[in-house]
């Protein structure tokens, strides 16, 4: 996926400017910023469900304008943030209906449909939830599911918004070990929200970060997750603690109010 001089804007607020970014095969990319960043409204604009206000967006170098609907589903898979379900589907319902751009001359709900959308189910630790009506579940369990279906949708690149923000701990990081093994071993690109430092940091190979001024910063995680870059983006010092191998990213204390 490719944007070429990519910029957004919202009203006179320019929330991008002149984006230029490459994402291959088997990178984990991070998108970091403050609430109204423009973190959703950049992964919409990937997505193609909202056009850019200049530049543009391909994938393997056509834009996103000149695919096919189906076949642009067969290239890219996109979590919304949030979820409202108004109707009464089943968890497993939810998930046949991301396997729709596979189904062009096939019977409705192919045997080999409902097996991906169950190993989807299963990897997500939802799989006794199938028959369950959706709007039953917690938010988390709801949540699963639909990470589920972005799964099911089996395409190259996924883009998630905020995937772990209802998860409880052990599935937070059990979802982004998931999406790590997609990048490693089935050379899957991800591009993550989130604004758990930690959890993206834990998965991400490469940080984007969108300064709210139109501004931006990409590249490896090692040269943008820094302290100084964060804190800049985030509007508040962040300290970066090492453990063991690991960066832990934790707010600064802050000396203004003491
Ligand atoms: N349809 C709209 N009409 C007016 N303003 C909008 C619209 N959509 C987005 N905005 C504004 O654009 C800005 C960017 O929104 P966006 O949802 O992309 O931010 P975000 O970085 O994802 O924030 P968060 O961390 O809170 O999820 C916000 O200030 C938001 O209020």
């Amino acid at each position: 996926m490719q944007a070429n001089q990519l910029s957004l804007h919202i009203g006179a607020r320019k929330l991008v400017i002149g984006l230029n970014w490459q994402v291959e095969t088997g990178q984990c990319w991070c998108v970091i910023g403050r609430n109204g960043a423009g973190k959703s409204t950049l992964l919409r604009t990937l997505v193609g469900m909202r056009p850019p206000d200049s530049g543009n967006v391909s994938i393997k170098g056509r834009s996103l304008a000149d695919w096919p609907l189906n076949a642009l589903a067969r290239e890219r898979a996109y979590l919304a943030q949030g979820r409202n379900d108004a109707f009464g589907y089943r968890a497993i319902e939810t998930v046949l209906a991301a396997r729709h751009p596979y189904q062009d001359d096939r019977y409705w709900d192919a045997e080999d449909d409902y097996r991906v959308a169950m190993t989807a189910l299963r990897a997500l630790d939802v799989a006794e939830l199938a028959e369950r009506d959706v709007r039953t579940l917690s938010g988390g369990e709801r949540q699963r599911v639909a990470i589920a279906a972005t799964l099911a949708q089996d395409a190259p690149l996924l883009l998630l918004d905020e995937p772990a923000s209802a998860l409880d701990l052990a599935h937070q990081v059990g979802v982004m070990e998931l999406l790590s093994r997609l990048c490693r071993a089935e050379q899957k690109a991800v591009i993550l929200v989130s604004h758990d430092l930690n959890l993206a940091h834990s998965v991400a190979t490469h940080a984007l970060l969108l300064m709210g001024d139109g501004t931006w910063q990409a590249g490896p995680v090692n040269e943008v997750m820094t302290a100084e870059r964060l804190s800049h983006c985030l509007g508040y010092p962040i300290d970066i603690v090492r453990h063991g191998k690991r960066s832990i990213f934790i707010p600064a204390e802050n000396t203004h109010h003491e």
